[in-house]
């Protein structure tokens, strides 16, 4: 198996998540030239080929000759294109490992899918990776079918590392629709909580500017301390919370606006929206 660096990468669909990831793999210095992108819509594929990767709008011609195949595309698509992929390969002596990102879409589907049309499997890791991959911060989830080998693992490892500061391999499928729910949709819920505090920074008469600055460097701060001090998050909460102070205040609201079940919720409509999505496409 080749190293990471070695290795032809072909992403199939060059929307939000594959330019995410695109940019933080050329940001660690990954070879332009070994990365293509299949993408049908002209806007996507000339800001990827401003970053200098190779682009097409064909996705055999991608997925041809390389090493890894990342699936891209909405789960909607992915049928279709790993048949595309799939039936392309019947020439192809080995087989590329294949990579889905695709929200809920099974191991067992993809496989499936993308079978040869001389009847062999590729390799499929599912991946839950997420946005911040852009700036080298991403959170991933894996899941690897009992045919991917050690070598193979290694190569997707070292990819989603490139990229991600927190790559955890599960050991049941179902795990990856919680990490879906976690960390795959969870930059959107911070990116909401700083829309809601800036408006509400706003309303008290502080700028748009002045209060995206401040609730953005507050959530990188919090973010940073999360990661780096070996206190748990509660007492990190604790840390900042003053008896009967301004926090406390703050903090009795959410708890009697019921934030945490308002969390607990919303991550297990997202899982059930994975699991919905896994067990409607495969039909
Ligand atoms: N966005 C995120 O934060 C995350 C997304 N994911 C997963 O990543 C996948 C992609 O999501 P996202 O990047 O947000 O979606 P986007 O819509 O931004 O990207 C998908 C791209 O695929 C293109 N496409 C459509 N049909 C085909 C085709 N047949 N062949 C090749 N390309 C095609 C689309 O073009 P066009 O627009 O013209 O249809 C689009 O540019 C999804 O399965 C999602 O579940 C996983 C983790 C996080
Ligand atoms: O919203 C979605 O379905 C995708 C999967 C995780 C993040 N975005």
């Amino acid at each position: 198996m080749p190293s990471l660096q070695e290795s032809k990468l072909a992403f199939i669909g060059g929307g939000n998540m594959a330019s995410a990831i695109i940019g933080g793999l050329v940001n660690k210095g990954v070879s332009k030239q070994n990365i293509c992108v299949s993408e049908p819509w002209d806007v996507n594929r000339e800001k990827l080929a401003a970053v200098g990767v190779r682009t097409t709008t064909d996705n055999t011609e991608a997925g041809g000759d390389a090493d890894i195949v990342i699936i891209a595309v909405k789960p909607q698509v992915t049928r279709g294109v790993c048949e595309e992929l799939g039936a392309s390969w019947s020439n192809r002596k080995s087989l590329p490992v294949v990579v889905s990102i695709a929200a809920g879409i099974t191991l067992s589907s993809l496989q499936e899918w993308s079978r040869t049309g001389d009847g062999r499997f590729a390799h499929v890791v599912r991946v839950m990776p997420n946005t911040p991959a852009l700036v080298s911060e991403g959170a991933s989830g894996a899941f690897a079918g009992e045919d991917v080998t050690a070598s193979e693992k290694d190569l997707v490892n070292a990819l989603l590392s490139s990229v991600s500061k927190a790559t955890e391999w599960v050991d049941r499928e179902e795990l990856l629709d919680v990490v879906t729910g976690l960390s795959g949709s969870g930059p959107a819920y911070f990116f909401a909580m700083v829309e809601h505090l800036v408006t509400s920074g706003m309303s008290q008469g502080l700028s748009k500017e002045q209060a995206t600055r401040l609730a953005s460097q507050t959530c990188l701060g919090a973010g940073k301390m999360l990661v780096e001090s070996t206190e748990e998050p509660s007492q990190l909460r604790k840390n900042v919370t003053s008896p009967n102070g301004t926090t406390y205040a703050a903090l009795q609201t959410f708890e009697a606006e019921g934030f945490e079940g308002i969390v607990d919720k919303a991550v297990k409509a997202a899982i059930a929206r994975a699991a919905e999505l896994g067990t409607t496409l495969a039909k």
